[in-house]
């Protein structure tokens, strides 16, 4: 027998085949793609689950008002818009859809990276105001430059894999893959401290946790190479993108995902909840981070 959840409300915009797949193993939910923070907790006593992408803050008011909250799911990696911890303190579980989204994410990455190189947007901004200032957007080949990925999890070494096949050198930090995984996806790694005067190009995947809160800060920019550039797709930790939601265009592109990743995570959080009200439904594991999380919280990698 499977949990009880007969009501879930769907916020943030989350793909409407989420509440579909929902539908067709007869649960009932609610789709709101915007809701206020008053709305939030107004609305969540009445459901037995809820789904988030990153937008909704779900706090600890939050999980509270939720008198009959089962299951948090987050429609994407993320879950720092999730208090873990207090959601596996009052029984509440947390699941997400960690690698629904990492492909686009990494091929996100990868594309950035390049137009960083040939400083692809600028150019065709100027171009488009009606200037012709082709020497000033000289750009240079990633071939033979230190690309440093800080995370090697799903989407880091995915990067490592295909940046590798551009001829970029790859250094890694992530305190839980071994020198021998890294090398499998070509990558070496290295701590920290080494790290920032090699790298060229520096790129973001690790979950946005306190030790990883503002990682790319004065003190570490300091110790780069001038003009290191900086790749940051996804909710990592960036203290320059900290304000959303954003506003400037490059921003916008860089946190954007493409619609096929959405219809993924919608697609593998719903699955994952109907797995729960009917075991074996579908193949999907369940994701639950209400398990994994206190680990990766009690690390500091600072
Ligand atoms: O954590 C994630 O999956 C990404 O940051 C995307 O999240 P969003 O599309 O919900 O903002």
């Amino acid at each position: 027998m499977g949990l009880d959840i007969n009501s879930v409300l769907i916020v943030d915009g989350v793909g409407a085949n989420c509440g579909e797949i929902l539908k067709s193993h007869g649960i009932k939910f609610v789709n709101k793609a915007k809701i206020s923070k008053d709305e939030l907790l107004q609305e969540i006593p009445q459901y037995d689950a809820l789904v988030v992408r990153s937008a909704s803050q779900v706090t600890k008011e939050v999980l509270k008002a939720g008198k009959k909250l089962k299951v948090v799911g987050r429609a994407g990696a993320g879950v720092d818009n999730i208090d873990v911890t207090a959601a596996g303190q009052m029984g509440i579980g947390v699941i997400n859809a960690p690698g629904a989204n990492a492909m686009s994410a990494c091929e996100l990455t990868c594309g950035l990276t390049l137009n960083l190189a040939r400083h692809v947007v600028p150019a065709a901004s100027a171009l488009r105001a009606g200037r012709w200032e082709r020497a000033q957007y000289t750009g240079t080949e990633v071939n033979g430059k230190t690309l440093a990925i800080l995370g090697l999890g799903r989407v880091g070494r995915e990067v490592a894999i295909r940046m590798h096949a551009f001829g970029m050198k790859i250094i890694g930090f992530d305190p839980f893959v071994t020198s021998e995984q890294c090398a499998q996806f070509h990558a070496t790694k290295m701590e920290l401290d080494d790290i920032w005067p090699l790298a060229d190009y520096i790129t973001l995947h690790t979950p946005l946790i306190d030790s990883t809160r503002n990682f790319i800060n004065a003190n570490s920019l300091g110790r780069c190479k001038k003009g290191v550039k900086i790749i940051n797709v996804g909710g990592a930790a960036l203290d320059v993108f900290e304000q959303e939601p954003p506003t400037d265009p490059l921003t916008l592109e860089i946190i954007e995902h493409p619609a096929e990743a959405q219809v993924r995570v919608g697609q593998e959080i719903a699955e994952q909840l109907v797995n729960l009200v009917k075991p074996g439904t579908f193949n999907t594991p369940l994701a639950e981070v209400t398990r994994v999380l206190p680990n990766i919280f009690s690390l500091c990698i600072r």
